[in-house]
This record gives structure tokens, C-alpha cells and sequence, in this order.
């Protein structure tokens, strides 16, 4: 099996999946690195598995990932949280003399702290926290990169700071996805293994233009006692102000059948994209 990730090896994408597997009985699987999401996205197919970031504790959502599951043909399968820190790497002794900084494009709201010590340093963001680390290691001599903190042992540099992220207690949430476009009606007979599932997807209503929409859709979970742990809203991108609202619900396994049903009726109403029903 083939397990297309966030890559080059050693990002957080890559400790996530790796995490994910010890959990899974799958064996004999290949890692498949790709430096774009879409790439990632376009890599899954057939039996095959991806995993995307999905939340930062820090810096909220991925939108990059969140866009493409809005109207994405996939079936997540299950998710992973991953304990996430950062340390710097600079070629020069002091902070403030730091001229270019590379940081990854999620990595930076996560490390204000640190970049209110560094008015001066140009910030140069990149698309993966190991290309941060690569781009350092072939750069000039003022500059420095926030780096994964597994790869500081592994670095000799004028100056390292361990922990730079804002707080200690930081984690990122990653989705593990099928190809498959996810059914109602093949969902709906999953057995679960666990006591708890997930269910993400999406609602778009044909119009936001009415007073109550989104009252009359979170009623039909409230009427069914299921608990909703996100709501968000996406622009649909057809038009200006039009909004696709993204959720997910948490219940147990006596839920599941109430689930199915609320599902059904609220299609009847509202567009439903089912992205997944899995262990929790
Ligand atoms: O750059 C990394 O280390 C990654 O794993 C990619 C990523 C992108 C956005 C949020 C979290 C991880």
C-alpha cells in the first residue's frame, strides 16, 4: 500500500503518518512524499491512503486542506493529533542579527513570539518546515529557520533556541483519506471498532440570503443530541458572500443509526457532502 504524505521526509506530515500506522495494521507500506497538498490529493488512488493537516492548536485550520475537501471525492478513514514544537536554527550568534528567516507558511502563527524579537529579519516563508531547514543549510551566512524540533540533534549552528513555539502544548490534527467519494448509504452500515466516531462534511445551502438557515440546520443534530465539535464557514466560490458551512460531529455508537437518518433528511433540504464516518 502506498501512503502519500507532505513530504520530504521529516516533516510533521511524515511523523503524523508514521504515527497513524503504529495505530493501523496495515504492513508493507511505501512512503510517498509530494511538496504540494494537491499533489498529495492527486497521489491517492485506489486503495491507496493520504494523510493532510487539518487544525493547528495554535493557528486554527488549514485551508488549504479544507478547500479542497469542499468539493473532494475522498472518504476519510480516520485522523491523528501530533504533539508539534519548533526550534530555531541561526548562522549568526545573536537574534538580532538575523537578516532572512525561513518559515513555513503554518509555522509562523504559531512562533509570534519569536518573530516579535526579529523586526529586522526579513521572514521568507516556504511550504514545508523541512524545506525551511534545506533552504537554511544552502543559504547565506545571516540567515536563520524555524525548524521541527525532532530535527534540532541533528544540527550544528551558531545559534539554537529549542521551543519556540508560543506555548508548549501545541498539536496538530492530520486526516488520513481514501479516493473513494464517501455514501451515505455505505457509511451508514460501517461497524464501528470503537465506542466513538467522527463524521465530517459539508452543508451548503442553496441560498444564505434567509433569516434562520443555519438555526434550521444545526436543529436537526440538536433534535438527535449530536455534538457538533466544529463549524465553519467556507465561501462556496460561486459568488461573492455564499457560503458552504463545514462540521463535524462527534457521537457515539448508539448515535450512529440517528445520525444516517438526520443525514437523509437534511439532504432533502440542503446540499450534503459526507466526507467521512470513522473510529474515534
Ligand atoms: O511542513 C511540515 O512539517 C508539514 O508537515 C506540513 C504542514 C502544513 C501545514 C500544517 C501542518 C503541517
Amino acid at each position: 500500500m502506498r501512503f502519500s504524505v507532505l513530504g520530504p521526509e521529516g516533516t510533521f506530515a511524515d511523523a503524523a503518518a508514521k504515527a497513524y500506522l503504529k495505530t493501523q495494521p496495515y504492513s508493507n507500506v511505501i512512503f510517498d512524499y509530494h511538496p504540494t497538498f494537491d499533489q498529495v490529493y492527486q497521489a491517492v488512488t485506489g486503495e491507496n491512503i493520504g494523510l493532510l493537516p487539518l487544525e493547528n492548536q495554535l493557528d486554527g485550520y488549514v485551508s488549504a486542506t479544507l478547500q479542497r475537501l469542499q468539493t473532494a471525492d475522498v472518504t476519510e478513514i480516520g485522523e491523528i493529533t501530533i504533539p508539534v514544537n519548533f526550534g530555531l536554527v541561526a548562522n549568526v550568534d545573536h537574534l538580532n542579527k538575523i537578516k532572512r528567516l525561513y518559515v513555513q507558511f503554518k509555522t509562523e502563527g504559531q512562533c509570534q513570539k519569536l518573530l516579535a524579537k526579529l523586526p529586522n529579519a526579513q521572514i521568507i516563508t516556504t511550504s514545508s518546515n523541512m524545506i525551511s531547514l534545506r533552504q537554511f543549510l544552502a543559504g547565506e551566512p545571516d540567515d536563520a529557520a524555524i525548524i521541527p524540533q525532532s530535527q534540532m540533534a541533528a544540527q550544528t549552528a551558531k545559534l539554537m533556541l529549542a521551543n519556540v513555539a508560543d506555548q508548549d502544548d501545541n498539536s496538530t490534527r492530520f486526516i488520513i483519506f481514501k479516493a473513494k467519494p464517501a455514501k451515505l448509504s455505505e457509511l451508514s452500515k460501517v461497524n464501528l471498532k470503537t465506542t466513538h466516531f467522527k463524521a465530517p462534511l459539508f452543508i451548503t445551502p442553496a441560498s444564505n440570503d434567509k433569516p434562520g438557515t443555519l438555526y434550521d440546520i444545526l436543529g436537526y443534530f440538536a433534535k438527535v443530541n449530536l455534538n457538533l465539535i466544529t463549524l465553519m464557514s467556507l465561501p462556496t466560490k460561486n459568488q461573492l458572500g455564499e457560503y458552504a458551512f463545514y462540521i463535524e460531529i462527534s457521537g457515539t455508537r448508539d448515535q450512529q443509526e440517528g445520525l444516517f437518518a438526520t443525514l437523509r433528511e437534511i439532504a432533502a433540504k440542503y446540499q450534503v457532502h459526507l466526507l467521512g464516518f470513522y473510529a474515534d
